[in-house]
């Protein structure tokens, strides 16, 4: 499915790119870090260059961030890297997917530290092409610019124009958090209108947001990006603890980075391991991974003052986002499996977890990603 990788031209033209599209009369503010890489932080400024990669026929690949660049991220600009001619990654942090309680203010803002970050990921093309690729463009849009009727965080004050993707924002984070698919559909509409990506990159850590942004996607009919042309790529992951790489990983300290936040992914490879042993129901499974964190939170608390608590650990359908129901089993819940199609019938197994007052979420899904569309790189 993935295997469409399209070739450079040659190492001279992919050297030569980033110049010759890269620097039309765009604004660069005189607060930005000095960087190789072209900051367009006007929509028109990017188009101007976005329509010459039109008229040169370069692949463009994007990757939608909120900043504080770590490897998850990264691992979504290598992939772009390798299979686009030029890559452009945006980096807003969108008041309209914060709920006036959440952390808009303080979510980490590191720009320079992005541009360093950007600038070391550099793709060697393949063997044949002696250059390397690199970040073609970054996106810093103003909020001005992105919410032209202006936007406030209260969701019974807002004006203007929303994208809501009914039916599929409401379960899993949207739980917790009911309005923040509105305010990410809303704000992806928008990039995807802007950027025009022939190819886009989004991480399985958010599993519900990029499955749920691949069905707008289709539904709005949208030609830059396709459905087959959004890429889920698997969540990058701490080597040694597991713990899924997060911007907001940053909030914690480091005690609370080591003994407490890898524990959302141990429970979850708990419930997985009793899913998978056959005879456990669902809500014995979710059992398992909630009576792990509790031990472990009581352990923390008592030993490191740690305050660590589930928001909630949950089985879902990944085309309906419906609950998996306490009684099946996966027997039953493979019964089920429309005929025809190879592999097991996926399960999300997804959940979030307070540690103090950072918010973590994470899944696993149990069966074959595949049928979501979500590969590993080769
Ligand atoms: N560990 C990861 N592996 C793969 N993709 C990731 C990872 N972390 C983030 N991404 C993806 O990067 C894109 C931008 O995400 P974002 O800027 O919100 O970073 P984040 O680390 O998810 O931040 P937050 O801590 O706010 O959840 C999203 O598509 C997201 O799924
Ligand atoms: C997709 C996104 C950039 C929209 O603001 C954000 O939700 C994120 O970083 O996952
Ligand atoms: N990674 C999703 C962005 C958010 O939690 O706001």
């Amino acid at each position: 499915m993935f295997a469409f990788i399209q070739r450079p031209a040659t190492a001279a033209t992919l050297n030569r790119l980033p110049a010759r599209v890269a620097f039309p009369k765009r604004k660069m503010s005189s607060e930005l870090p000095k960087s190789p890489i072209p900051i367009f932080t006007t929509v028109s400024a990017y188009r101007e260059w976005r329509t010459r990669a039109f008229e040169e026929k370069k692949s463009v690949g994007f990757v939608a961030t909120m900043g504080a660049l770590h490897e998850g991220h990264l691992g979504l600009v290598r992939r772009s890297l390798a299979e686009n001619d030029l890559t452009v990654v945006s980096i807003f942090v969108n008041p309209a997917q914060f709920a006036p309680t959440e952390d808009l203010a303080t979510y980490p803002r590191t720009l320079p530290h992005d541009l360093k970050a950007l600038e070391a990921t550099t793709h060697e093309a393949d063997a044949t092409v002696t250059s390397s690729r690199m970040t073609a463009a970054l996106f810093l849009p103003s909020v001005h610019e992105m919410y032209p009727s202006g936007i406030t965080q209260e969701v019974s004050a807002q004006k203007g124009t929303f994208v809501e993707v009914k039916g599929y924002g409401h379960q899993m984070e949207g739980t917790s958090r009911p309005t923040f698919f509105r305010g990410v559909a809303t704000v992806v509409t928008k990039l995807f209108n802007i950027i025009q990506p022939t190819r886009t990159y989004f991480g399985q850590k958010d599993i519900q947001q990029a499955l749920l942004l691949r069905r707008m996607v289709r539904d709005l009919i949208l030609s830059h990006p396709t459905p087959d042309t959004f890429y889920i790529i698997p969540t990058t992951r701490d080597p040694i603890s597991s713990l899924a790489l997060s911007s907001r990983n940053a909030y914690l300290s480091d005690t609370e980075r080591e003994l407490a936040a890898p524990q959302l992914a141990a429970a979850l490879r708990a419930a997985k391991h009793s899913w998978a042993s056959g005879g456990a129901n669902k809500a014995s499974c979710i059992q398992v991974a909630t009576e792990l964190v509790s031990t472990k939170a009581q352990e923390l608390a008592t030993a490191h003052g740690i305050q660590m608590k589930l928001d909630y650990v949950e089985m879902n359908d990944p085309e309906t986002f419906d609950v998996v129901p306490d009684d099946v089993t996966r027997e039953v819940y493979l019964r089920e499996q429309v005929g025809g199609v190879e592999g097991e019938r996926p399960v999300i197994l997804s959940g979030a977890m307070w540690v103090g007052k950072t918010r973590l979420i994470d899944n696993i899904v149990l069966g074959d990603a595949k049928h979501l569309g979500i590969v590993e790189t080769s």
